[in-house]
């Protein structure tokens, strides 16, 4: 178009043109009248020109699908729709009808705005999102069964073997570290078991002096105490017919003990207190230790003959370390009970989880357990490597070095940490490790503020 020498003219023609949509307007009829630039530019070549072309033969060409200004033709409504063009681009098309002053159809106008890369970052958005849930499926969905998390192949190892004996009455022995999780397990063969709603009752053989274990296993008769006892007591033997007895830490019972629980075990009955009749006995045993029982077999400290009645079915619960698939998902598990608990949200960062890894959990999923409550309780919104315990980070030097640059390099970041939670200024920590201060700076910025990002 040549200049009219009408300057609002020119104006308006250089706002059509200049225009980021494209902008098409057809006669009544459907027949391209007006093309913009942008709207050139993408199809001129294709098309072979777009005006006095029908919008039915851009359409059949391809050129876009499908075509607005026709259903505008057919409604006399404005319309808004998403198109795809031949070349597999995407397009939010707006169109209106004008009209004559007597209402008749004047043209349809098209403006088309280019969706391409939002909908390909909307895509990848939610590639991104899908692979994000699958992960954390993974990760956060391990079996968990009434509250017991377990991902390894050993724990899904135990899993299965604890269904299969759960439908028995068979006693069980289980074996491992302490805090690795056999008292849930015993739970949890109570719970799935048909004794389910009858007792569970536990006692804890290290717990009690000899002489108090004796009277809560078998319980005595009135008159063997003074005071509030003198009533004589049921005990958790008795106590726990039709149900589950758990002996934690059997370990610990007395060699006195060990004599009589075998001698009941053996008979399957037991005298009440109050000098009753004897009854039978439908108890289900479970005992646990950390505590090398064949050993002790073989030292005489515990009996042979107990240890074979118990030993019916041996459970060993690995120790965390030695399945270390366990540990991410205990401690989002960990973490989601404890924000919940405390009303927070605390967040650790993929270092910590790392780090988490390498760590030796003496104290197994327990030491994991209160490390994620001290963190939570005590920690910023997100956990960094600097806020975990100088004694666990000494632990991680030893296991993470295995060449002396590795080792120097975290010998250096745990003196730069320890330095900067005494003092921010560089100039200081620069005046405790003896070093310069762009030196610290630098040192600053490779462990607390990267590692911060
Ligand atoms: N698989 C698990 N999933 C979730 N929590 C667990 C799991 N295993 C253990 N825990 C939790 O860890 C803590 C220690 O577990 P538990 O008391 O069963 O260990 P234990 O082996 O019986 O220890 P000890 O020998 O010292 O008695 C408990 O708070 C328990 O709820």
């Amino acid at each position: 178009m040549n200049p009219s020498h009408d300057p609002v003219r020119d104006e308006l023609f250089d706002i059509f043109e200049s225009s980021f949509d494209e902008i098409l307007v057809t006669d009544a009829k459907g027949v391209v009248i007006r093309v913009n630039a942008t709207c050139r530019k993408n199809y001129e070549q294709i098309a072979g020109g777009l005006v006095g072309k029908h919008v039915k033969d851009l359409e059949k060409m391809g050129i876009f699908y499908p075509s607005a200004t026709l259903k505008v033709i057919e409604s006399l409504q404005p319309i808004e729709l998403f198109q795809v063009s031949n070349t597999g681009r995407y397009f939010h098309v707006r169109t209106k009808p004008v009209f004559h002053s007597d209402g008749s159809l004047k043209s349809v106008i098209s403006y088309s705005r280019d969706l391409t890369e939002l909908m390909q970052l909307r895509n990848k958005i939610e590639e991104m999102e899908d692979e994000l849930a699958t992960y954390k499926k993974e990760l956060k969905e391990p079996l968990e069964f009434e509250g017991l998390i377990s991902k390894s192949e050993q724990m899904d190892k135990i899993m299965l073997l604890v269904r299969k004996i759960a439908r028995v009455n068979s006693t069980v022995l289980l074996l491992g570290e302490t805090g690795v999780g056999k008292s849930k397990i015993v739970r949890l063969i109570h719970q799935l078991s048909n004794r389910r709603d009858q007792p569970l009752n536990e006692i804890n053989c290290a717990a009690l002096p000899e002489q108090l274990i004796e009277s809560e296993l078998f319980g005595y008769e009135g008159g063997t105490f003074t005071g509030a006892f003198r009533e004589g007591k049921k005990g958790l033997i008795e106590l726990s017919n039709h149900g589950t007895l758990f002996l934690d830490e059997v370990g610990e019972l007395p060699l006195a003990a060990q004599g009589k629980l075998l001698h009941v075990l053996q008979e399957k009955q037991i005298r009440p207190v109050g000098g009753r009749s004897p009854i039978s006995l439908d108890i289900r045993i479970i005992a646990a230790t950390n505590k090398d029982l064949k050993n002790m077999v073989g030292r005489g400290s515990f009996r042979r003959d107990l240890y074979y009645r118990l030993n019916v079915v041996p459970i060993h619960v690995p120790p965390l370390r030695e399945r270390k698939e366990d540990i991410v998902p205990l401690t989002y598990h960990f973490l989601d009970y404890f924000n919940q608990l405390y009303e927070s949200n605390v967040r650790f960062s993929p270092k910590v989880l790392q780090a988490f890894l390498g760590f030796e959990w003496k104290g197994n999923i327990r030491e994991l357990e209160n490390m994620v409550e001290r963190l939570v309780v005590t920690g910023d919104e997100v956990v960094t490597l600097n806020d975990l315990p100088t004694d666990m980070l000494e632990q991680e030097i030893t296991e993470a070095g295995t060449t002396l640059p590795e080792v120097i390099e975290e010998v250096e970041r745990k003196m730069i940490v320890q330095a900067y939670n005494k003092d921010k200024s560089t100039y200081k920590i620069a005046k405790m490790l003896g070093i310069s201060q762009s030196s610290a700076v630098r040192k600053v910025r490779k462990y607390i503020e990267e590692e911060r990002d």
